[in-house]
């Protein structure tokens, strides 16, 4: 069913479980992703896909089973923990400032800066320059970088955070719903980047529950269901059309369409 070679994962759930108090919202899933591959993460709403993103993310610890970085089990105290371990989430709400620029925002948080305490200056040349250089690599052409990122559309703001995670040192990027609230064309932008970073090398989580964006990108389809997997399918395994039908619940929605026709 799939082609996943573990051995070979930067980042691997065996058996992983998570219950919120009397919730149970994961059992027993195992998956891995590794370097210059994309992992699909596929379910309806309440399927878990959070759930699995926030334990890789290392903002819930697991309940039960194995998180293994680079083979070796992990328990991370906290999304910094695995943050400097390069595992980075960009979140469908980026937190981002729209009235400053694009550079501004590409180092929030994290900006370069020359002397110490009153004397420290901003390098804001070199932040333009920098930011300029990473997203033409991503193949992002931007007009301008001075430009405030409110002005972005909704894909190429998902762009230049894919960017800014790979500048700063991801190996791995989580996407939680990157495409979700985009219209087709905008989608195709993100996916676009999304096949850039992969091809640079990275680890990608891709977390959705269209299967119209995942399957175009995906080389692993991981289902989800109540918390449970329905099976985890290599490209060649499976067609867009079952893994819609998997995802929908084929049944359910056949049994649904006998009910609602007209008699
Ligand atoms: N913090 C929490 N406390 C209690 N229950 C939770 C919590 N987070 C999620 N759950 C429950 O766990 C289950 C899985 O939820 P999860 O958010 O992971 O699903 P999802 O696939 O991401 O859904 P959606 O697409 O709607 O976001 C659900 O039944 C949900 O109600």
């Amino acid at each position: 069913m799939s082609g996943a070679n573990p051995a070979a994962a930067i980042l691997a759930v065996r058996g992983i479980g998570k219950v919120y108090g009397s919730v149970i919202a994961l059992t027993d899933i195992s998956t891995s992703v590794s370097a210059g591959e994309v992992l699909c993460v596929l379910g309806d709403n309440g399927a878990g896909k959070s759930t699995l993103l926030k334990v890789l993310a290392g903002v819930h610890p697991h309940s039960t089973g194995e998180l293994l970085l680079d083979g070796e089990a992990v328990r991370f105290d906290g999304p910094r923990q695995a943050l400097d371990a390069g595992i980075a989430t960009v979140h469908q709400d980026l937190a981002i400032v729209p009235l400053m620029p694009v550079w501004r925002n590409f180092f929030l948080g994290a900006e370069l800066s020359a002397g110490r305490g009153p004397f420290s200056r901003l390098k804001v040349a070199e932040m333009r320059a920098h930011t300029s250089e990473q997203l033409a690599r991503m193949g992002i052409d931007l007009r301008d970088v001075d430009q405030p990122i409110g002005t972005l559309s909704g894909g190429e703001r998902q762009s230049v955070a894919i960017a800014r995670a790979i500048y700063f040192g991801a190996r791995v990027v989580i996407l939680d719903e990157p495409t979700s609230a985009l219209g087709v064309k905008q989608a195709g932008v993100v996916l676009r980047y999304v096949a850039q970073a992969r091809d640079r090398g990275l680890a990608v989580v891709f977390v959705t529950h269209n299967p119209h964006h995942a399957y175009p990108v995906g080389d692993r389809f991981l289902v989800l269901n109540r918390g449970a997997s329905l099976g985890e399918f290599d490209k060649a395994g499976i067609s867009i059309a079952e893994l819609t039908r998997l995802m929908a619940g084929g049944a359910e929605l056949d049994t649904l369409a006998r009910e609602i026709e007209r008699g």
